[in-house]
C-alpha cells in the first residue's frame, strides 16, 4: 500500500480538560500516512492525480485554529473524519501528540486507523 506522508506536523489550538487550558493555545504534533495509489500521479508527474500533502496541512491548520476541544482523542477522530471526507481518503492512521502534557513524558496522545486499506 502506497501512502503519503506528513510527520511531525506542528499546529497551535484550544485544548485540553482543565480550566486554566480552556484559555490558551497548545501545541500538537500530528504524524499521518494517508493511503493512495501513487502511480497515477508518478506516470504523469502530475499533483492532481496525488493527494497534496501541503493542502492537506494547511487544512489541518485550519482544523485546529477552529475548534477547541477538551480531549486529543476528539480531535484526532473529528480530524481524520473531516481529511477522509474532503480529501476522500480511503485509509488513514493519524497520531496526535501533546508534547509537555506529562511531566517526565516527551509527549502524551493517541494514534489511530480509521476505513479500508
Ligand atoms: N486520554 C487522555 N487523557 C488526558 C487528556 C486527553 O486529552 N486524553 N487530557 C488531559 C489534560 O488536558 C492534560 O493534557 C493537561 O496537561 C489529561 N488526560
Amino acid at each position: 500500500m502506497d501512502c503519503v506522508l506528513i510527520e511531525a506536523l506542528e499546529v497551535d489550538t484550544v485544548i485540553g480538560v482543565y480550566d486554566w487550558e480552556r484559555d490558551i493555545l497548545q501545541r500538537l504534533v500530528l504524524d499521518l500516512e494517508l493511503a493512495t495509489d501513487i502511480r497515477p500521479a508518478a506516470a504523469d508527474d502530475d499533483i492532481a492525480k496525488t493527494l497534496d500533502y501541503a493542502a492537506i496541512s494547511e487544512r489541518i491548520a485550519a482544523f485546529a485554529s477552529e475548534h477547541d476541544f477538551a480531549l486529543v482523542e476528539t480531535f484526532a477522530e473529528r480530524l481524520a473524519a473531516t481529511l477522509r471526507e474532503e480529501f476522500a481518503i480511503a485509509w488513514l492512521t493519524l497520531a496526535v501528540r501533546k508534547p509537555g502534557a506529562v511531566a517526565n513524558a516527551s509527549a502524551v496522545g493517541v494514534r489511530i486507523t480509521r476505513g479500508e486499506s
